[in-house]
């Protein structure tokens, strides 16, 4: 291996789609049904949607409610925040490695009414080891509309038992299929 020079960045690993990855265009299941950014069952959750894009990107929305306020009619920061974690966090299904948030940077752009649809796109930017470097914009009432939100974050590929180790345990039937098979939980 040559010896890098003083100065000169890291050079990124290669990190590609899994075999397995959704199809692009197909929708990329909830993990887990409580889950408060994706989940169907949560009450008053994100209800976060996401379908898999070309290469190492996905699409998602979230649509603001009475639930998500901070000021009064306005989406509240940390809510936007957790859009875009899951979001983002849906990539780990396109790499085929569980991983989770170690690092998460929010740019709030333009306040955020209830009854937005945000439009989240996210891709993988590049890996060095187990950090994954991603970022995300999302967009006002239309995947072309303006700029509310960017994220960027760092996510750290854990083992699976990172789930099993530090959660509780849960039935496959909480869970999506392939969620289901990171826990190696049988149905
Ligand atoms: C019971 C059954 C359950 C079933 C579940 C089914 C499967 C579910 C499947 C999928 C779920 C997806 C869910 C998505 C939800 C959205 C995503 C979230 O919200 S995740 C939650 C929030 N995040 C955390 O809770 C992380 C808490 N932190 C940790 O656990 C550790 O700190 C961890 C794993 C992030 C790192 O700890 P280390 O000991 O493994 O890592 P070290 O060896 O120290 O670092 C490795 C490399 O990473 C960098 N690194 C570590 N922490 C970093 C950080 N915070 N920011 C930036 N870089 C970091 C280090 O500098 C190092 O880099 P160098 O190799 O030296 O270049």
């Amino acid at each position: 291996m040559t010896e890098r020079q003083h100065g000169e960045p890291r050079p990124a690993d290669a990190i590609e789609r899994h075999p397995g990855a959704p199809a692009p265009g197909s929708t990329i299941a909830s993990h887990y049904r409580m889950c408060v950014g994706c989940g169907p069952d949560h009450p008053t959750g994100l209800h976060v949607t996401v379908v898999a894009g070309e290469g190492l990107t996905v699409a998602g929305t979230f649509t603001v409610t009475d639930d998500h306020q901070g000021a009064p009619g306005l989406a509240h920061g940390g809510m936007l925040s957790l859009a875009f974690d899951e979001v983002l966090g849906s990539l780990i299904w396109l790499i085929g490695k569980p991983a989770v948030t170690g690092h998460l940077e929010t740019s709030y752009r333009r306040p955020v009414p209830v009854g937005t649809t945000l439009h989240i796109d996210a891709a993988v930017d590049r890996a060095e080891g187990r950090k994954i470097f991603m970022s995300a914009t999302g967009r006002e009432n239309a995947p072309d509309g303006p700029v509310s939100v960017a994220a960027s974050a760092v996510f750290i590929v854990v083992p699976p038992t990172h789930f099993t180790d530090h959660g509780r345990p849960v039935a496959a039937s909480e869970l999506s299929e392939a969620a289901a098979k990171v826990a190696e939980v049988n149905p």
